[in-house]
């Protein structure tokens, strides 16, 4: 499932090089994120900080790569999600989490969500729900061998989700061809906040490509 981009065939010691140069520069960030919001030192403070992180910006705008890491990583070979916005090692944006799935098509994982991701007051944001949701759903129906892109994906909202420590479960429920259908929950400290369905579907491109 290479198409339209060629493999990722980087070498191990390679890999393990970048890991530990941005994987720490996105784990400040993240930190960084967390405290835009939440940091209360006085506008004195603030505006070195800002001078700093704009020093850090130009150091990192020298180069600016051609393709996008998930073009580059994602279709085959070694596949390193690290641009993902859910458990991407390189993106900031992810809380990161760790997910971890089975063969029979099962997938979860424990992790955090900060105020950086606040909806209403003291809950997570929908739309992050539904993005975890999505994500996690994306790893059972690929770990059961039916990769797919999600075609649609149903959310009922049972309570509000709060911030912090949180639990997601995924399940593929039935296959027919080329559509894999799976379950999802977001588990709270008081029990399941979110539920999805997700169609999965194997795009026709790719479909073509294997016949
Ligand atoms: C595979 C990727 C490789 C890369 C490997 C990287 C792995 C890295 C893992 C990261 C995990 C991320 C997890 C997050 C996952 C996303 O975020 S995916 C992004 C969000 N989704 C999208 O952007 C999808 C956009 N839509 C599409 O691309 C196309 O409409 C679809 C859904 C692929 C279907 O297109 P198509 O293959 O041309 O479909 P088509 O031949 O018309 O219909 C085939 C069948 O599907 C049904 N169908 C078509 N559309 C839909 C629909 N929307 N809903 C339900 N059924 C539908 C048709 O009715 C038909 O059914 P039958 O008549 O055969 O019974």
């Amino acid at each position: 499932m290479n198409w339209p981009f060629p493999p990722d065939e980087t070498p191990d010691h390679v890999v393990e090089h970048e890991t530990a140069t941005w994987g720490p520069l996105a784990e400040a960030a993240r930190e960084l994120v967390d405290l835009c919001v939440m940091s209360d030192v006085d506008p004195e403070e603030v505006a070195a900080a800002t001078a700093d992180v704009e020093a850090a910006v130009a150091r990192l705008r020298k180069v600016r790569r051609t393709q996008t890491l998930g073009q580059e990583h994602l279709p085959a070979g070694r596949r390193r999600p690290w641009g993902n916005p859910v458990i991407g090692l390189r993106n900031p944006i992810a809380p990161p989490l760790q997910v971890h799935s089975v063969p029979e098509g099962r997938s979860e994982s424990d992790f955090h969500c900060g105020p950086a991701y606040e909806g209403p007051p003291g809950l997570v944001h929908g739309g992050v729900v539904a993005l975890i949701l999505d994500q996690v759903l994306g790893h059972a129906v690929g770990a059961k061998g039916r990769p797919g892109m999600t075609g649609t994906l149903t959310i009922v909202y049972r309570q509000g989700t709060p911030l912090g420590d949180l639990r997601v479960e995924a399940w593929v429920e039935r296959e027919d061809g080329i559509k894999t259908w799976a379950k999802a929950q977001v588990i709270g400290p008081d029990g399941v906040t979110a539920e999805a369905e997700g169609v999965f579907i194997l795009p026709r491109a790719i479909r073509e490509q294997l016949a």
